[in-house]
């Protein structure tokens, strides 16, 4: 099928190159003429596994451009892949959805399938579909579907090629587009749920929901867990060994971030507000995270009542492994809480910057040995592989301190410890 993506971020991007391997003409189209120069060279602006790769095979298939116009020419289906970043009060802000929406549709000539795959409170695609009404298009120029996305950052090809589910959004019943969307993803074998707009809206933002509400449960647990000297990863287990509740999502730590959990939680907490609906467990799973930095503080001041005068080596900036993403980055919160205290940060990711407005009061060195010197305390607040599997023992001696803060509670405690090092982690007995 031919298909224009708009939009070249982490969804966007994958979503294109995963389409053009699996057989469709893609062309993807996006605003920022440098991300798109880049793209067209072969170089992929972001770190996600893979990405490279199946963007330079299927060079075929697969091409990008600035021009809206172009890009919309042969598409019979257009997916919709931009932004919908939070807006102050905490509801989502659509303005590059309708902008894009409107705008392709300016420029079509032919009948188009619009797939709006960035996520959207519950009402967005009636009201897209509801004003291109208003605005005169009609059926014989337009269909459109809401197929929300549930790829993670980290593994985004892999997790787009093997979905657990296909939603499928419709306005109304609607077999002929069905079809057409199996069409598309030809070759990628997941369940489809078909249900209507909202239904579909919903469905995305009760999975992220439900999975930021297992961390905080989990993250509510190990704080009971060190009341009690229990070890919280051996609740998970206790716990995660019933397929009821499953083993994903229940490791405690400082708590999630990234650009989706925060924003996608905040903005249905928004517009269940709006209709007289109160969010308790929302409202309870954010108000978790958002306290969870503090716990960490607190612990860590316990041993050190004054923080400012000691080196802090920081492992991880990104807001997780196998990703450069910094948005929403627990690791860049506690950078900023720790500067509060005082403290200056010597930090190491292998793929994540520092933002530049952190730079000026902490420094980013570019491998594992000039971060660790002379700290007195390393903080692991990401889990990369490179910390899971470095050696500890030598790290001791780089060190002036001996105390490891495990912000992700992904390091073997007992191991450490036998090496004489404190560790602080979360609920760890
Ligand atoms: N990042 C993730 O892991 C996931 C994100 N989502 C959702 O997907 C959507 C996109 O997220 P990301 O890819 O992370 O965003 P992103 O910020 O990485 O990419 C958005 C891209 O859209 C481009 N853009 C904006 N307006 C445009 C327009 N009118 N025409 C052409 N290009 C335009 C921007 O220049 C940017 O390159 C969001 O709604 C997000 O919630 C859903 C699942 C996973
Ligand atoms: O809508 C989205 O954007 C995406 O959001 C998440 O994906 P992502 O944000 O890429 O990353 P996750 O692996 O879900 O991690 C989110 C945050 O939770 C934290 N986390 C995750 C799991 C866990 O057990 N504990 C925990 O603290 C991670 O460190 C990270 O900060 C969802 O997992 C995807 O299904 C969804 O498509």
């Amino acid at each position: 099928m031919n298909v224009c993506v708009i939009g070249a971020g982490y969804v966007g991007l994958t979503t294109a190159a995963v389409l053009s391997d699996i057989g469709n003409h893609v062309i993807c189209v996006d605003l920022d003429m440098k991300k798109v120069e880049s793209l067209r060279k072969g170089s992929i602006p972001i770190f996600e596994p893979n990405l490279q790769e199946i963007v330079l095979k299927n060079k075929q298939r697969l091409s990008f451009t600035n021009d809206l116009g172009t890009a919309l020419e042969n598409a019979e289906m257009v997916i919709v892949a931009v932004g919908t970043p939070p807006l102050p009060d905490g509801s989502s802000n659509l303005s590059y959805l309708y902008s894009a929406v409107f705008s392709m549709m300016k420029y079509a000539t032919s009948h188009k399938i619009i797939m709006i795959k960035s996520t959207v409170p519950p009402g967005t695609n009636e009201a897209i579909y509801q004003s291109l009404i208003d605005q005169g298009y009609n059926s014989n120029q337009f269909t459109l579907v809401s197929n929300p996305e549930f790829l993670r950052e980290g593994s985004a090809v892999y997790d787009m090629l093997h979905p657990d589910r296909i939603v499928v959004g419709l306005h109304e019943e609607n077999p002929a587009i069905i079809q057409k969307v199996k069409e598309l993803y030809h070759g990628i074998h997941a369940p489809f749920i078909i249900t209507n707009y909202s239904g579909a809206e919903l469905i995305k933002y009760a999975s992220n929901a439900f999975l930021a509400t297992k961390i905080s449960f989990i993250n509510e647990m190990a704080r009971i867990c060190e009341m009690f000297g229990a070890d919280i990863t051996h609740i998970a287990e206790g716990i995660g060994s019933d397929a009821r509740i499953g083993y994903s999502f229940l490791q405690a730590g400082i708590g999630y971030g990234g650009s989706c959990f925060p924003k996608d939680l905040q903005s249905l907490s928004f517009v269940a507000k709006e209709k007289n609906i109160t969010p308790h467990i929302l409202d309870a799973t954010q108000k978790v995270n958002d306290t969870q930095m503090d716990f960490y503080v607190n612990k860590i001041m316990d041993v050190f009542p004054d923080l400012s005068s000691l080196k802090i080596a920081m492992l991880g900036i990104a807001f997780k492994a196998d990703t450069d993403d910094i948005r929403e980055s627990r690791a860049i919160e506690f950078i900023k809480k720790l500067n509060q205290l005082g403290c200056t940060v010597h930090a190491y990711d292998p793929k994540a910057q520092l933002p530049n407005e952190l730079t000026v009061d902490n420094q980013q060195h570019p491998n594992l040995q000039d971060t660790l010197k002379d700290a007195d305390i390393t903080i692991v607040a990401t889990g990369w592989k490179e910390f899971l599997t470095m050696d500890w023992m030598q790290a001791k001696q780089l060190m002036r301190g001996n105390t490891i803060v495990d912000a992700r509670n992904c390091l073997d405690k007992d191991l450490l410890e036998s090496y004489g090092f404190q560790y602080i982690g979360v609920g760890r007995g």
